[in-house]
């Protein structure tokens, strides 16, 4: 994929007042935006808000009880797997790699959309499977199993597979649990690098540091609403923070990053 081809699609996914819910509990109430190919958007939140149902329903996993999920017009959820896979990857919360894979195999099940029935790992594939596993070095980890992975590399791994199915679109549920300081930073520089090439990202991220230094626009989702949509400086305010968390905060600004402190913690 080039980024021309990105921009000249214009990729574009969105939610038209999509509303959802497990059964008789709902979840998101009339939930509209969009993502543009080159942005990182991130979503931020409390817990229990709606933020991972949101990516599933991006990725089409789940359908809408009301409302659309579009990729360029058409709904997501009627959208062929496999082809749906060369537009878009999810990395979901749970890992449901078994624990006997090798890891190299498991960043391979990213071009899985990729390949014929009857073919394995073409040149085009290794390059993207090396590729992801130096962008998140894990390359030393290629003959280990997956259930002899501490949290962090296995997390570095599943990365590595996102990437290695090269879509336009990567939607990120906290990408950066288990992962240390190091590893955090160079995680969101990735998923950066990625939107900077063109990629539309949607992280959804509970440092709001991390949001405020790494996403071009953030959504904050509160009981299954927007509550405000905007860039890091517009939507991460103290009087945000109070109405969504229920906690009084200290704002600090650091260049690009906002450090929000609860009022008292610096006493
Ligand atoms: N499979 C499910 N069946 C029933 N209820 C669910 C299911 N998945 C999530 N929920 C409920 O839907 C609501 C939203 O969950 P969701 O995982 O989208 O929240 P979230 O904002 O990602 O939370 P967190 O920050 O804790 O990860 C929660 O009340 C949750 O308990």
């Amino acid at each position: 994929m080039t980024t021309a081809r990105i921009q000249e699609q214009e990729t574009a996914l969105g939610l038209r007042q999509v509303s959802f819910g497990y059964g008789a509990h709902p979840v998101l109430d009339a939930v509209s935006f969009n993502v543009r190919a080159g942005e990182l958007l991130a979503i931020v939140g409390p817990n229990g808000c709606g933020k991972s149902t949101i990516l599933k329903l991006m990725a089409g996993l789940i359908r809408p009880s009301a409302g659309e999920v579009l990729l360029d017009d058409l709904p997501v959820a009627s959208i062929p797997r496999r082809k749906l896979a060369r537009r878009l990857t999810l990395l979901a919360q749970s890992n449901e790699a078994p624990e006997a894979m090798l890891v190299r195999d498991l960043v391979g099940l990213g071009r899985f959309s990729h390949e014929g029935w009857l073919r394995r790992d073409t040149p085009e594939d290794r390059r993207h499977i090396d590729g992801a596993m130096r962008r998140m070095d894990v390359e030393a980890l290629a003959d280990r199993r997956v259930g002899e992975l501490s949290g962090g590399q296995l997390q570095r791994c599943r990365m590595a597979m996102t990437l290695a199915q090269d879509a336009d679109i990567l939607l990120l549920d906290e990408p950066t649990n288990h992962l240390d300081l190091k590893h955090q930073y160079a995680l969101l520089e990735v998923a950066r690098t990625q939107a900077l090439a063109g990629r539309a990202v949607v992280a959804v991220l509970h440092d709001l540091t991390h949001a405020s230094l790494h996403a071009d626009r953030i959504i904050l989702m509160s009981e299954g609403r927007i509550a405000a949509e905007g860039s890091p400086a517009d939507v991460l305010t103290v009087e945000m923070m109070e109405a969504v968390y229920g906690i009084r905060t200290v704002a600090m600004p650091f260049g690009r990053a906002i450090v929000h402190l609860p009022e008292g913690a610096l006493r």
